[in-house]
């Protein structure tokens, strides 16, 4: 739809302003398809004036910038780089310049707000109600230092669009209680742009916030700032989701945009990635993802289907893995039919996401070091960037202090995993409980019984949005929603090292292939894994772990050819119960 229908927006009236309700991005293309008539400010099309009056937009905060004329590059202007944003897909500007006198102030607003007008997006001033009110514009937007909510509505009247800050789930519950018209919910990270700020809230925080915030008030949409930019926008999205409630209404950037040197792209970029499904996001369930005992057939014909298209398309596994265990991963990885490359360069992440259709990274920070994190990270974006799966393996999580705060970067931080494999030990301290692990071995054993357990996994699944294992002697396998146990395998693989961190190689195998039903790959990947190993340590000639090592390749080895030619009968061992 062309932006010249939308509207010059001056002030609005009371009943134009009574109609501005932001909307989640699914209603609104709806809405936009309903009426020719109607606004859109949801396009990423470069925006033109308007020439003629008609209705105000509704209150879109999809792409809401706050500018801080500071961090503007050399020789750029307000005006042309608000301008440009709003030209690349900003739906909403907020003026905050902390160091303005009042006079420079509101000539500066009434010159921005020339600009918003123009394009009918809302312009609003952080804190300042008195330059609000002489400029003349939409409305304000209010931290708690600063003047209370009901008098900046008094001041501003009904009709302004008042947004209140909020850092914490005590504001959230104040905020909330308000009418005011959105909230800005942040620092999700910490940032330069702010130094003053309160402490990151991380994407777990964003959610919290949310979910109380819908509890209390369903109608009411929020934005998230912070740090994001177009490498995390979509990863803190998708983690920020509430279980139950509404999403964010949309995102706001500072120097994403003020600092670019091309604010219009920069814009339409951000603008498209906060529309778009992230690539990682797993299409709609399909029958077979219903995981009940009537579809157990059905299940074993996919996981041989998904080992059998590991021979088929030998996906590459770029592992970052730690130095005890690359020789046995690599062989791991070759004969269940994949491609090992282990690399640690950070140089060449990028290429190695890009380099096939088929691939996946393993992140194992068995022996690395807090040094290790911008690799991480960068291995981390790249893939999702590139849509492939990350399996990430927190050895010895539990051990040491800085093992458990890089696993708490890496889930506040880093960006998205798919799925997250380790020990008891290991994803109870992913789940944030305080196990002192002697090293990398696991440090309970079931101590709760199997149902605790199986809520351990599934809360942090739930958390995280993504795939959580547990290993050991029972495996437990959940998204969330399904949760799988797994029976199979044998005590030998507790003698045999890396046999934990040579099953993230399969997983991740299975996962460059089967990106449509994730736990599904996984469940491939973990019964190919133990059924191998229970007939490894049958074998005639098996006495201890060095003969079953060997056994184990060729046990692998020999189920990943027979489901190369369909052969599926090794899952008759299958241990299997669904919860
Ligand atoms: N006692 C057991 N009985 C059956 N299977 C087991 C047993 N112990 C481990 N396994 C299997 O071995 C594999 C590795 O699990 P484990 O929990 O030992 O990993 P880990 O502690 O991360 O290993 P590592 O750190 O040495 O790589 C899993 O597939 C798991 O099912
Ligand atoms: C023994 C050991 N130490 C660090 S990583 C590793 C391999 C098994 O996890």
């Amino acid at each position: 739809m062309a932006m010249a229908d939308t509207p010059a927006m001056s002030m609005m009236s009371t009943t134009d302003a009574m109609t501005m309700q932001a909307e989640e991005p699914s209603s609104m293309q709806a809405q936009i398809q309903m009426s020719m008539s109607q606004i859109s400010v949801h396009e990423a099309a470069p925006r033109v004036p308007s020439m003629s009056p008609s209705p105000p937009p509704k209150l879109d905060l999809s792409l809401y910038l706050v500018t801080s004329s500071s961090l503007l590059p050399p020789g750029a202007t307000l005006e042309s780089h608000v301008e440009a944003a709003i030209k690349g897909g900003v739906t909403i500007v907020q003026l905050r310049e902390k160091t303005l006198d009042t006079a420079p102030f509101i000539a500066l607003g009434k010159r921005i707000h020339a600009v918003t007008q123009k394009y009918g997006v809302p312009l609003l001033i952080n804190d300042r109600i008195d330059v609000a009110q002489a400029v003349g514009c939409e409305g304000a937007h209010i931290g708690w230092d600063d003047m209370d909510y009901d008098t900046a509505r008094s001041l501003l009247g009904p009709t302004a669009i008042i947004g209140l800050s909020v850092s914490n789930l005590t504001q959230a519950s104040l905020a909330a209680s308000t009418s005011c018209n959105y909230l800005g919910i942040g620092p999700v990270f910490s940032t330069p742009t702010k130094p003053d700020a309160s402490a990151a809230m991380y994407p777990s925080g964003v959610r919290q916030a949310l979910e109380l915030v819908s509890s209390k008030r369903p109608d009411l949409p929020s934005v998230i700032i912070g740090g994001i930019d177009s490498t995390n926008l979509q990863s803190v999205i998708y983690k920020s989701r509430p279980v139950s409630g509404k999403s964010i209404a949309g995102v706001a950037v500072v120097s994403a945009i003020i600092s670019s040197t091309e604010p219009e792209i920069e814009a339409s970029n951000l603008l498209s990635l906060f529309k778009s499904p992230p690539p990682w996001a797993s299409p709609p369930p399909s029958q077979t993802t219903v995981f009940t005992d009537f579809y157990l057939p059905l299940i074993l014909s996919k996981v041989v289907t998904t080992i059998r298209a590991i021979q088929e398309h030998k996906p590459l596994v770029h592992h970052i893995t730690n130095s005890v265990v690359k020789n046995f991963s690599a062989n791991v990885t070759l004969a269940i039919g994949a491609s090992p490359i282990m690399s640690e360069n950070s140089e060449e992440v990028g290429d190695l996401a890009n380099i096939s259709p088929h691939s996946a990274c393993l992140l194992n920070m068995g022996t690395s070091g807090t040094s290790d994190r911008e690799l991480f990270k960068r291995a981390i974006r790249e893939n999702n960037k590139s849509g492939k799966a990350i399996v990430f393996d927190p050895v010895g999580a539990g051990a040491t202090s800085m093992r458990r705060e890089t696993v708490k970067w890496i889930l506040d931080e880093a960006g998205y995993i798919d799925v997250i494999k380790g020990n008891e030990g290991e994803i109870r301290t992913v789940a944030g409980q305080g196990v002192n692990m002697k090293g990398v071995d696991s440090a309970d054993s079931g101590a709760g019984g199997l149902e605790e357990l199986v809520g351990v996994v599934r809360n942090v699944a739930m958390q995280e949005r993504n795939i959580i294992i547990m290993t050991g002697a029972t495996d437990v396998l959940s998204d969330g929603n399904r949760t799988v146990i797994i029976r199979n395998g044998h005590p030998l693989q507790s003698l045999v090292t890396g046999m934990g961190c040579a099953l993230g190689s399969v997983l991740s195998a299975a996962l460059a292939v089967g990106k449509d039903d994730k736990l599904l790959s996984c469940l491939a990947a973990l019964l190919a894994y133990n059924i191998a190993a229970e007939r490894a340590a049958k074998k005639e000639g098996v006495k201890g772990p060095g003969g079953f090592m060997t056994a184990f390749l060729d046990e692998l080895y020999e189920i990943a050819e027979t489901s190369a030619s369909g052969n599926g009968m090794w899952t008759e061992a299958v241990k299997l119960e669904f919860r």
